[in-house]
């Protein structure tokens, strides 16, 4: 039997696609996926992307679907479903190419996803007192982690006299770490950005409040058109109630995941990314005499003979054993932190208040 929807796995080269395809390739459909289900799974459960996760279900988008599914622990925003219209709950999660996750704090280790299938992370800071290499190098950690490729964008370049030393200082961070400066605000990050944003491409931003997150993706935005129209119109049916979109689908058929998950990644967890940032002082740890060197003054320490030596830089090493020990400190004291920060921000406005009467 013919299927109704021809919905066929992503075929490269074939220049203009048919509708289903080129549907499902701005959803982020690759061939990666595409190579898990046979052509009958196809016809008979239709691949479909989880945009949104809420306490009541999963919002799931696909060719010709928009729908509530209902919610299931395993499942996180960015996944593929194989959708069993008859029994949804019974969808088949397909395997993910990377995966966002936290530890929760504490002795029971429970996991939080928070995003699947991102390519790119584009970990944004702007050229000014946000840029922190000891937090570029955790963010980046944890994409390695996450199995996401990162890049670092240095944004407001128009607002500081010289970028050049903030972009030496986050080249140091990781030969695999591409880094570029862009003005979010003007039409270089449809340009500079377009070997990462292609057709059937997740990418996600992350960063501090301020950095120019939103301004980038409204950048990438410009002269959207058919794919996201087609979303607001079934959002018409009123099926939920969100006013912002968590999946943005951008003209050129890239995706860009916004969710509240990953606006407010804590920097928590990235223990194996931490390794593979400073691999080359992990890897001497590992000579070390005692197996929880600190490497501050033990005897036998290898991470110090190689300082003496002059083979490791000391900033750097002190970055790694703050980066280790704060990773610790961050899960444990997170909502402490956040209570502190809005303390603070409360008595800056009201200290500005008082400065205006
Ligand atoms: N001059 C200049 N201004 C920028 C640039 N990038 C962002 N801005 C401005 O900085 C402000 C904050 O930018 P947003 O895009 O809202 O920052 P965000 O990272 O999305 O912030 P949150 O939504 O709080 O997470 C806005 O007023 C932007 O116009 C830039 O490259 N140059
Ligand atoms: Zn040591």
């Amino acid at each position: 039997m013919k299927p109704e929807v021809p919905v066929l796995p992503h075929t490269p080269g074939t220049g203009q696609v048919s509708t289903p395809v080129s549907r499902l390739t701005s959803l982020g459909w690759q061939p990666f996926f595409a190579s898990q289900i046979s052509i009958d799974e196809l016809t008979e459960t239709p691949p479909v992307r989880v945009t949104e996760v809420h306490r009541s279900g999963l919002r799931v988008l696909g060719y010709d679907v928009d729908m509530m599914v209902p919610p299931r622990a395993e499942a996180t925003v960015g996944d593929w479903l194989l959708l069993d219209r008859a029994l949804p709950s019974a969808s088949r999660l397909l395997e993910r190419k990377s995966l966002i996750k936290r530890r929760a704090a504490g002795h029971d280790r429970s996991v939080q996803l928070i995003a699947a299938n991102i390519d790119t992370a584009f970990i944004v800071t702007s050229c000014n007192l946000d840029f922190n290499v000891a937090r570029l190098e955790r963010y980046v950690a944890l994409a390695f982690d996450a199995g996401v490729t990162p890049v670092i964008l240095l944004t407001k370049p128009d607002l500081c006299d010289d970028p050049a030393p903030f972009v030496v200082d986050a080249k140091a961070i990781s030969a695999d770490v591409a880094v570029l400066t862009l003005n979010a605000k003007s039409d270089e990050p449809r340009s500079k950005l377009a070997p990462w944003c292609k057709p059937g491409q997740t990418i996600a931003f992350l960063g501090s409040s301020g950095v120019g997150k939103s301004t980038l993706t409204n950048s990438l935005s410009v002269g959207e058109v058919a794919a996201t129209q087609a979303i607001r119109e079934d959002d018409a049916k009123g099926r939920h109630t969100t006013s912002h979109r968590q999946l943005h689908i951008l003209p050129n058929g890239c995706a860009v995941l916004d969710t509240p998950g990953v606006r407010e990644l804590q920097l928590t967890d990235a223990e194996e990314g931490v390794a593979e940032v400073f691999s080359d002082l992990d890897e001497l740890s590992l000579e070390c005499r005692f197996n929880d060197c600190k490497h501050i003054s033990e005897p036998g320490c290898a991470v110090l003979a190689a300082l003496e030596r002059g083979d490791i830089d000391a900033a750097r090493l002190a970055r790694w054993r703050k980066l280790v020990a704060e990773d610790q400190h961050n899960t444990a004291s997170l909502a402490q932190r956040r209570s502190k920060d809005k303390a603070f921000g409360k008595m800056v406005r009201q200290a500005k208040k008082h400065k205006s009467r």
